[in-house]
């Protein structure tokens, strides 16, 4: 039988013979990914043989994505090395970024290397757990209390259902809210190098198994939304969700004015009237600058879930005049979804980013690698704070922009 070329599998497709998202089933995967882009190309009269130029084998993508045409290509860029003193990641650290946007590597790079000068940026992670909250309807008030009291009085039985399902995640704690005849329970869990999402929700729903054997409640929908994921949520902003990451760094005033090319009170000002007040007066939750920026390049450099950069960039940024009169600034990010193993890290240009980082993989013990991780990424949103408030104060956004960014 002679080999299905990507002309033969397309001419396959036309003719019904095989169906679209089914064609891995009859070539290998980088065949199956040339007669889709064929495919493509034909009906929609697009060039897209640039998407057919990638650097691992289609195969390998297999758990990432259906209907493979090709790859986008990023380009990705290092700011640093930055000196972090945290409590999972130590040392100087070139941070790898993936982004699209002139100036942005620049302004971060700036921000780290005024950084360590400053003897480096400090950073912990204070909270840990990722959550899914399924929605269960009750028949009243009455049944949802019973509910919420059965939960409070049988989390050992849940956490046996639970972490029954996985070798790592443990589970930490589950939280009822109940509005009427709905009760969300906020499972937290452990997670380790792992972002967790698809280990908490297999885990979950062992557990739902068990409330519904023993109550009479009924579940709705295994996420309820309370969790929550991929949305702009208070909830996570205050009780976090992933990793709740700090950084903060002293400067001396004069690395600010010599390097910044501003003062201390000037970005002190800027913060407060920008981030602060200016984010109040929008209704925003990200009382920040731009610590997307740096969430979703280094989201995108490390194999991160790219839809969790609206989590990740809940985020507060303060800036202070110290009593020497030097400048202190940090960020904190409540809710930073990241992992070392698992969805899109095992990639090979994504691996080769956690490398650069030393912190590919799982960690000893499990676990560090995922805080080292938000560590460094809570060290570029600093560094990018840092920068893009100083070139506020010195005015210099708009021409850095027209310098580097088009
Ligand atoms: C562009 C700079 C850094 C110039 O800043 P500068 O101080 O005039 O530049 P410099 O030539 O004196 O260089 C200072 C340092 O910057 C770095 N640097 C400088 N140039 C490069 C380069 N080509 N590649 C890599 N690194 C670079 C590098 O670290 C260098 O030190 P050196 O190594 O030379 O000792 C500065 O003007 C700046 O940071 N501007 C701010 C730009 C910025 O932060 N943009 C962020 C994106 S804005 C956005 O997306 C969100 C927004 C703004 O809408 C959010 C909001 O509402 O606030
Ligand atoms: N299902 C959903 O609702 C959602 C899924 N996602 C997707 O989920 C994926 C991420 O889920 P996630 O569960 O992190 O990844 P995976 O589904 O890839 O699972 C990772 C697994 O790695 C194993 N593991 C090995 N070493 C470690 C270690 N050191 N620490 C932790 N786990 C380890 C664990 O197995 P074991 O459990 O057996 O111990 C863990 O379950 C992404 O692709 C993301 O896009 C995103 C949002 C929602």
């Amino acid at each position: 039988m002679t080999e299905p070329t990507p002309a033969s599998l397309a001419a396959r497709v036309r003719d019904g013979d095989v169906r679209f998202h089914e064609l891995e089933e009859h070539a290998d995967a980088d065949t199956a990914a040339a007669a889709r882009r064929r495919l493509v190309a034909d009906e929609s009269g697009a060039d897209v043989d640039a998407l057919g130029t990638y650097g691992f084998d289609a195969a390998d993508a297999a758990p990432n994505i259906e209907n493979m045409l090709g790859a986008v290509q990023v380009p990705m860029g290092v700011a640093g090395p930055v000196a972090i003193n945290g409590g999972a990641l130590s040392g100087e650290r070139y941070l790898p970024m993936a982004t699209t946007e002139g100036a942005l590597i620049a302004s971060i790079n700036r921000g780290c290397s005024v950084v360590t000068d400053a003897g480096g940026a400090t950073a912990r992670v204070t909270k840990s757990g990722m959550t899914r909250a399924p929605v269960f309807r009750v028949r009243d008030v009455a049944e949802a209390e019973a509910l919420v009291s059965w939960v409070r009085d049988n989390e050992a039985t849940l956490r046996e259902a639970a972490e029954s399902t996985t070798s790592h995640g443990e589970l930490l704690d589950v939280t009822p809210y109940v509005v009427g005849n709905n009760v969300y329970l906020r499972f937290r869990y452990d997670t380790k190098d792992a972002m967790g999402m698809n280990m908490v929700t297999i885990a979950t729903r062992e557990a739902c198994d068990a409330i519904e054997a023993e109550t009479d409640a009924s579940l709705v929908a295994l996420s309820g939304n309370l969790c929550s994921d991929k949305k702009p949520a208070a909830i996570n902003a205050v009780e976090g969700r992933g990793r709740s990451v700090a950084a903060d760094v002293e400067i001396p005033r004069a690395v600010v004015e010599e390097r910044l090319h501003t003062t201390p009170e000037a970005i002190a000002e800027i913060n407060t009237r920008k981030n602060l007040v200016g984010s109040a007066k929008a209704g925003g939750l990200g009382f920040n600058a731009h610590v997307a920026n740096a969430v979703a390049a280094m989201f995108l450099a490390t194999g991160q879930d790219e839809a969790q950069v609206v989590e990740g960039a809940n985020a507060i940024t303060t800036a202070e005049t110290t009593p020497d009169g030097d400048l202190y600034v940090s960020v904190s990010l409540a809710s930073l979804e990241v992992g070392t193993v698992g969805g899109g890290t095992k990639l090979p240009t994504q691996a080769a980013g956690l490398e650069i980082l030393g912190i590919r993989g799982g960690g000893d013990p499990a676990g560090s690698n995922g805080d080292a991780l938000a560590e460094a990424i809570a060290v570029g949103a600093l560094a990018g704070e840092l920068s893009l408030l100083a070139a506020l104060g010195s005015r210099h956004l708009s021409s850095a922009h027209a310098d580097l960014g088009r």
